[in-house]
Order: C-alpha cells, then sequence, then structure tokens
C-alpha cells in the first residue's frame, strides 16, 4: 500500500469513528485538500506542519472532530428558521484553510468564508475552491476587524483569546442568533473569565480527535 492509500485509510476511519458519513466524494475532496496543502505550503508557507501524516492527525482529522457539532448547530438553526439559506459561517484566521475548508467540504449546505490577513492565504483558498470546485468556499484577504457583512456562525481555531476573538470579530456576527465556535485545546477558563460581559458562553463541548491524544474543545458563545 502507497503512502497516499494509507492516509485514506486513516481518513476514511477517522469520519467513521466521528460517524460523519462521508461521501466516497467527500472523502476525495479531504485527501485533493491535503495534497493542495503539501505542493502549496513550500510557496505559500501556510503552515509549520510539514509531514503529511502529521497534517492528516494534527489539521484534517482535527478539523474533522468539529464537523458534527456544527451541523447539529446549523440543523437547529434551519429548524428555528431565524437564519437564511444557505447559513454563512466566517472562518477567522483560517490560514491554510483550517477549518474552514474542511467544514465546506464536509457541509455542503454552510457558505463559508475563510478571512485571514495574510494575502497569499486567501490567495490559496480561492485557489482551492476553485481547484476542488467548491461554490460554497471564499478567501477574503483582510483584517477581521474590519468586516461588517453579517455571519450566523463565526469559528476560529489557533487564533486568538476568547475575548480577542469575539471583540475583533463581533462587527460581523448577525443577530440575533449568531454565535461563535472557537476550537480549543484544554479548556480555557482565563479567557472565558475575561469575556467581555455582554457575551456567554453557552455550551462547552468536548472532542475526541481519532488518532490525537490531546485535550480537544469547542466553546460555543453568543452575545446576551
Ligand atoms: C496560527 S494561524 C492559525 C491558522 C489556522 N486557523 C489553523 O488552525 O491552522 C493564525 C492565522 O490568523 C491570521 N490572523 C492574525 N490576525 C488576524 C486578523 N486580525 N484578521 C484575520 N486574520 C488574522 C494569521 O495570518 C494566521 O494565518
Amino acid at each position: 500500500m502507497n503512502n497516499n492509500d494509507s492516509l485514506r485509510q486513516q481518513l476514511q476511519a477517522g469520519a467513521d469513528a466521528l460517524a460523519l458519513g462521508l461521501s466516497d466524494a467527500q472523502v476525495s475532496l479531504l485527501m485533493d485538500f491535503l495534497a493542495l496543502l503539501q505542493k502549496w505550503n513550500k510557496v505559500y508557507n501556510l503552515t509549520a506542519v510539514r509531514d503529511p501524516q502529521e497534517m492528516m492527525t494534527h489539521h484534517l482529522l482535527d478539523s474533522l472532530a468539529a464537523v458534527a457539532p456544527l451541523r447539529r448547530h446549523v440543523a437547529a438553526l434551519q429548524q428555528q428558521g431565524g437564519a437564511p439559506t444557505p447559513v454563512r459561517l466566517l472562518d477567522v484566521g483560517s490560514g491554510g484553510g483550517l477549518p474552514g475548508v474542511v467544514f465546506a467540504i464536509c457541509c455542503p449546505d454552510v457558505d463559508v468564508s475563510c478571512v485571514d490577513t495574510v494575502g497569499k492565504k486567501a490567495a490559496f483558498i480561492q485557489q482551492a475552491a476553485v481547484a476542488l470546485k467548491l461554490r460554497n468556499l471564499h478567501g477574503v484577504h483582510a483584517r477581521v476587524e474590519t468586516l461588517t457583512t453579517p455571519f450566523d456562525i463565526i469559528s476560529c481555531r489557533a487564533f486568538a483569546s476568547l475575548p480577542d476573538f469575539v471583540t475583533w470579530s463581533r462587527a460581523a456576527l448577525a443577530a440575533p442568533h449568531g454565535v461563535w465556535l472557537a476550537m480549543k485545546g484544554k479548556h480555557p477558563e482565563d479567557e472565558i473569565v475575561a469575556l467581555p460581559d455582554d457575551v456567554k458562553v453557552f455550551h462547552v463541548e468536548q472532542l475526541v480527535v481519532p488518532g490525537l491524544d490531546a485535550e480537544r474543545c469547542i466553546i460555543w458563545t453568543k452575545p446576551v
């Protein structure tokens, strides 16, 4: 079995363990995205992780662990009927597209914008959207603080402290239903305490990343 086959097997096993029910086409898109990340990392310096095996666990599977929670929230939003269709998600400081591109592949009914202050990273997302034929994926070159288009969900991973994340992206959060989805490692008690008074954590969701022995959680937050 070549390296690519074993990576695909690991991806499929991880998606199965997370009960994501991905189609073969979605698994292929995730593998194609991994190949793009590897290829363009040398040129664009997208991530410090260089090893394909490590990219699989630390980037793809780590991002995949947040897909089921995201789908649940999207389904709840759609049921409440308060959000437009498609639901709009902004991934802040997306870098090489994590978790934004993974969300766009696994949740085709969500319109995903990946914002980054570094032009070549936003350009990479645009290029990935074209190469992978993902019409629900957009790269945005901007500082998040300047965005005012409303998004129903604003996500981040490895971006900033919770207080900075919500403060800097607040003008882009749709009212009254918008929420923040912050992917974190250890439960960030100090950051939660430091949140502005008019923002509250409504759910802390523990995540299990297949093949990664590390603490992970999602901090779900909304304005009060
Ligand atoms: C540590 S990287 C994380 C990348 C990716 N989310 C991941 O998990 O691999 C943080 C990213 O945030 C971007 N960034 C920093 N400040 C920003 C801002 N104010 N607005 C948008 N992006 C920003 C950086 O350029 C960088 O790509």
